[in-house]
């Protein structure tokens, strides 16, 4: 242990799914101190960050809709370590957000999934003009990480694979984030997937999925009773290799996002994925 202070933390999107996950963990680490809940949800306006988390004890950290003057706040505490926002809130927010972040000073871990390439490159340019650690990552759980790393191997022996994401119908984004991750990793490997045997009709429009990177094709599934699962499956002539990943509870995401937390202070740029800081 060392005498530094804590880390600000600010959580953006606070009152989601995610954000009650964090400010959980968030609080519960000693090395990390919360200062900032923000959230555009109307009715959460004012109420106690920890209350809303479910934790026992009130944090005295009230939701607000306020971010600018939040990153303004924490980057002005000089005497303390630079500040992190953790940001789980939407596709369509989440590119001005952590753009009003490094503006201030303040290194974002984002999870917020939706983000084109093009947006990514301008962020990472900016992030690199800046010297300031950005973090995105499209799922911080170890089991994803390691079930990429298995596919990976895979794709050497196998032409043949494609990616079935199954989600809660409250996501807003198709295919989600970590399958278009996925299928660049596997892409990257630097060969062409699924060579055609025939000439394919789809009777109705989408049936055989999106099409992603190299001919791997992603078929999105959004059903209440999912949490979060990617099925990689391979095949070859005779036999069919399927890696598959399920989430039970969303707590399995938070040893990353303190990992990224406590990592993003060491680096002076934007780096993308949880593999690359492991
Ligand atoms: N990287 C990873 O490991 C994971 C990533 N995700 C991603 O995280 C994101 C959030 O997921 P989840 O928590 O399930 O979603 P939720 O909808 O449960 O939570 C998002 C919260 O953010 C709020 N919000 C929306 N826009 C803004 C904004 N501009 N500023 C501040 N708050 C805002 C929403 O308010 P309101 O409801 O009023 O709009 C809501 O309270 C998604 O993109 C999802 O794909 C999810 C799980 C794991
Ligand atoms: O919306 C979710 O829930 C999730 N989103 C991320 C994604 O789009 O990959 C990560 C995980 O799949 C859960």
């Amino acid at each position: 242990m060392t005498n530094q202070a804590p880390i600000p933390v600010i959580v953006n999107g606070a009152a989601g799914k995610m954000g009650r996950e964090v400010i959980k963990a968030v609080s519960q680490a000693p090395d990390l101190n919360l200062m900032g809940a923000i959230d555009t949800s109307p009715e959460h306006q004012g109420k106690d960050a920890g209350e809303l988390a479910g934790l026992t004890e009130p944090l005295e950290v009230p939701i607000t809709n306020q971010l600018e003057p939040m990153l303004g706040y924490v980057a002005g505490e000089r005497q303390l370590p630079p500040g992190v926002i953790v940001d789980f809130t939407h596709p369509d927010s989440v590119y001005d957000n952590i753009r009003s972040a490094i503006a201030y000073g303040i290194r974002p871990v984002v999870g917020t999934t939706g983000l084109s390439p093009e947006q990514i490159q301008d962020l990472s340019d900016f992030a690199e003009k800046a010297s300031t650690g950005c973090l995105i990552i499209p799922n911080f759980s170890i089991g994803m990480v390691l079930l990429q790393q298995a596919a990976v191997t895979a794709s050497q022996y196998f032409d043949h694979v494609e990616i079935i994401e199954l989600h809660h119908n409250q996501k807003a984004d198709a295919p989600s984030g970590t399958a278009i991750q996925t299928a660049q990793l596997l892409a990257e490997i630097g060969k062409t997937f699924n060579p055609a045997l025939v000439e394919e009709t789809e009777k109705l429009a989408g049936a055989r999925g999106s099409l992603a990177e190299e001919g791997i094709r992603i078929h999105s599934v959004r059903l209440p009773g999912l949490i979060a699962h990617q099925e990689v499956i391979f095949g070859a002539p005779g036999q069919i290799y399927t890696l598959r990943h399920d989430t039970s509870d969303r707590s399995c995401y938070m040893p990353g996002v303190l990992l990224a937390i406590r990592k993003v202070l060491q680096l002076k740029s934007l780096v993308y994925g949880l593999e690359k800081i492991l």
